[in-house]
């Protein structure tokens, strides 16, 4: 049997040589890792082939890592320096260095004109030059000269792609209209940083440690408030994250999509059927069943300020004029309008909420279901991280999640966990949930490939018992 180096070196070897053969014969140009981030170089990864080639290089070669650094080393570089480096790049998205260093171009800037750049919001260009240092050796920036940094194709990314002037002239919106992602990045080194700091405090408190009370996260203990995250984002003082959580809320949505609900077998339902999507915002979820059955009608049902603006928003008025799409103000947590509802949407719902209050959510819509109606559970299903029936696993010496390739589900979990007092489940949790509130699954749709770089939307369908 090769040792698990040897089995880890042959698989990088033989995943490289077929991303090449791959991208020799679809004419691919491959990434660059000292050049601004360029989409073209990125074709691989819509390829189920060079995305499968790509994962298996990834997984191996973090795990080959990983296997000969040493137990110090690893832990620093897994762990312990995350909290630094974090507050580290905090500074750099605060004070518009991505967008200072794209402006600069690829010879790069001295810090000292970083900083002057930077509208004197930070007085110190050594202390600007030791936190762009310290995330250069990540390939994060790099510095070309001592003391001038320009970006690499991973910094790039974190470029809001606006005029500095126009960001410091108006700091406030800098996230308005952009398409989320270093908003949800920036939100997570701020809000979510801050509120695990404090995790362990919230777990051990008696006062807090058994409650799944949203009031009594440690997002409440590290800001100091006994309000909803949401309610709390209105405060006037928190009106950048606001809106930063806001942009950030549209990426995510983005990323995760709506097209897993084509897994569903729309055409079975009789035609006028009502689909009610609980909590469906702005209507993303409602447009994509309303273009894709037009057989159906669609109720939004959200907060009534949520629905008035998704009313105000929606560009398809026809739908809204014949009534195949409508917007229904509605709380959750209180009995459902007798819509006749053949199917409820929960998308990314299950997860802002602690169980007794997803059960309290279930238990309304079992007693507005009749025995066909069904719910669809759409969200991140936690995988465990051994295989799935407890054999050995088929991945060889990979993880069955392909470690960093599946990351972002528990960095999701974790995050709702600090925000929230919530949490994402694994499917046999989610069965659990659902056989409280008078449910049970009948099916389950996964995502179609682990390797394609997604949050990774599941899809479970479940009926009343
Ligand atoms: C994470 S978002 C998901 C939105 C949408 N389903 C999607 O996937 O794009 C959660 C939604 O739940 C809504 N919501 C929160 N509390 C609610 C309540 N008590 N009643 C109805 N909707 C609520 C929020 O306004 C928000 O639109």
């Amino acid at each position: 049997m090769a040792s698990e180096i040897t089995q880890l070196s042959a698989i990088i070897q033989s995943s490289v040589q077929d991303l090449l053969a791959l991208s020799s014969t679809n004419g691919w140009s491959l990434p660059e890792l000292n050049k601004p981030f360029d989409p073209a170089t990125q074709t691989f990864r819509a390829d189920p082939d060079g995305a499968r080639a790509s994962a298996k290089i990834i997984a191996a070669a973090m795990q080959l890592a990983t296997t000969l650094m040493s137990p110090k080393q690893s832990i620093v570089n897994t762990c312990v320096q995350g909290p630094l480096k974090g507050a580290a790049l905090r500074v750099c998205l605060g004070s518009h260095v991505p967008e200072i260093l794209r402006e600069a171009g690829p010879e790069g800037l001295h810090v000292k004109k970083i900083t002057e750049r930077t509208g004197s919001r930070i007085d110190s260009a050594k202390k600007i030059a030791r936190l762009l240092r310290f995330l250069a050796n990540s390939h994060l920036f790099r510095e070309v000269k001592p003391d001038v940094f320009a970006h690499t194709m991973n910094s790039s990314v974190l470029d809001v792609r606006k005029p500095v002037d126009e960001i410091l002239a108006n700091p406030s919106a800098k996230h308005d209209g952009t398409p989320g992602f270093v908003a949800l990045w920036e939100y997570t080194l701020d809000e979510a940083a801050k509120s695990s700091s404090m995790l362990l405090e919230n777990m051990t408190d008696p006062r807090t440690a058994f409650s799944d009370d949203p009031i009594l996260s440690p997002h409440q203990r590290v800001f100091n408030h006994n309000l909803s995250t949401y309610d709390w984002y209105e405060l006037p003082e928190n009106d950048y994250r606001r809106r930063r959580f806001s942009t950030g809320q549209t990426g995510f949505v983005a990323l995760a999509g709506s097209s897993i609900l084509r897994e569903y077998d729309w055409n079975a339902l009789p035609k006028g059927s009502v689909v009610v999507d609980v909590g469906g915002g702005f209507g993303a979820s409602a447009k994509y069943i309303a273009q894709h059955a037009p057989h159906l009608q669609v109720i939004v049902q959200d907060k009534q300020e949520v629905v008035a603006a998704g009313r105000q928003a929606w560009k398809e008025r026809d739908l809204l004029e014949s009534k195949r799409v409508v917007f229904q103000g509605h709380d959750f947590f209180t009995p459902q309008p007798d819509n006749k509802a053949a199917v409820f949407v929960l998308k990314n719902i299950l997860h802002n909420w602690g169980d007794s209050y997803n059960v309290c959510l279930l238990k309304h819509l079992r007693a507005a279901a009749t025995p066909e109606t069904r719910i669809l559970i759409v969200g991140a299903i936690i995988q465990h991280v051994c295989p799935s029936d407890g054999s050995t696993s088929d991945s060889g010496p990979l993880l069955p999640t392909y470690g960093v390739l599946s990351q972002a589900q528990f960095m999701l979990d974790i995050m709702m966990l600090v925000n929230f007092n919530a949490r994402e489940y694994t499917q046999s949790a989610l069965a659990e949930l659902l056989l409280q509130g008078g449910w049970k699954i009948c099916a389950v749709h996964e995502r179609d490939d682990i390797f394609v770089e997604t949050t990774g939307l599941e899809l479970v369908v479940a009926s009343p018992i």
